[in-house]
């Protein structure tokens, strides 16, 4: 059956109309949540999902819009359901989560490490991961933020989910006609310069073949203004459930 996507955010990392772009993708044995930041145990209660509801979270980079929930995440499954949530996370993003992010919130008697707070699952690059049966993931690291490792994942070998990243076409127009992709959700910054993210007017200097596959995600509180300018590419609303 084909993968169902519900953004518990679709927001920026300063947007404050939508929560952070965090999404939870159903396939038909297994629930992701892709990435877990700040706003996700919120807009988890106000959808309605329970935490042990998720069968695994994987995150894409270290920023507080993408991992700034993990700290409850862990804690809640420790002393909620006494167990510690499945983690997917690439092998170099290990040490810098734990070390520069968590250790400081979760380190205490029996938790001096992130594999003592997470079933830690490291992911590397050209590897495709079986996460499930029905549930595939390919991971690749994307620019961002010079000298901090990004990545994008590549989920059953047709659907591609951007991290934050920097306008990519060539990587694009692989995947389309190359490798099968036939769904692009792809972050997207509507005013000012990119810098370190894509802007809506890179994307839309897409051929229409592309376009066409394109979905929008992690855009600013303005979004509504730019309804009707976005030619093919129609904004995720967060909380609604696409099928993929
Ligand atoms: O070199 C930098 C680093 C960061 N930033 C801002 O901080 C935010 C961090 O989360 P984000 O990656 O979703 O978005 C980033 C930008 O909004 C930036 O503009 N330039
Ligand atoms: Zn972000
Ligand atoms: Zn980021």
């Amino acid at each position: 059956m084909a993968l169902r996507l519900q953004m518990l955010g679709t927001g920026g990392a300063f947007a404050k109309k939508y929560f952070n772009n965090n999404g939870l993708l159903y396939a038909d044995d297994f629930t992701l949540l892709i990435d877990c930041g700040i706003t996700a145990p919120l807009a988890l209660h106000q959808t309605g999902v329970s935490l042990d509801k998720i069968d695994a979270v994987l995150v894409t980079h270290i920023h507080g819009d993408h991992v700034g929930g993990l700290e409850e995440f862990a804690f809640r499954m420790k002393y909620g359901y006494g167990r510690k949530p499945v983690l997917y996370i690439a092998d170099k993003l290990v040490a810098p989560l734990w070390e520069n992010t968590l250790k400081g919130g979760l380190s205490q008697e029996g938790i001096a490490s992130l594999e003592d707070a997470f079933e830690v699952r490291t992911l590397t690059e050209g590897t495709v991961h079986s996460l499930s049966p029905s549930l595939k993931v390919e991971i690749m690291q994307t620019p961002h933020i010079p000298g901090k490792a990004s990545y994008s994942l590549y989920f059953n070998g047709e659907i591609f989910y951007s991290a934050d990243k920097t306008f990519q076409p060539d990587l694009l127009t692989r995947l389309v006609e190359q490798r099968n992709c036939r769904k692009i959700l792809h972050e997207v910054q509507l005013t000012g310069p990119g810098e370190v993210h894509t802007t809506l007017d890179e994307l839309l200097s897409l051929p229409a073949a592309l376009r066409e596959k394109i979905m929008l995600m992690h855009y600013g509180d303005e979004m509504e203004d730019y309804i009707g300018r976005t030619k093919e590419m129609e904004f995720l609303r967060q909380h609604e459930i696409y099928t993929l």
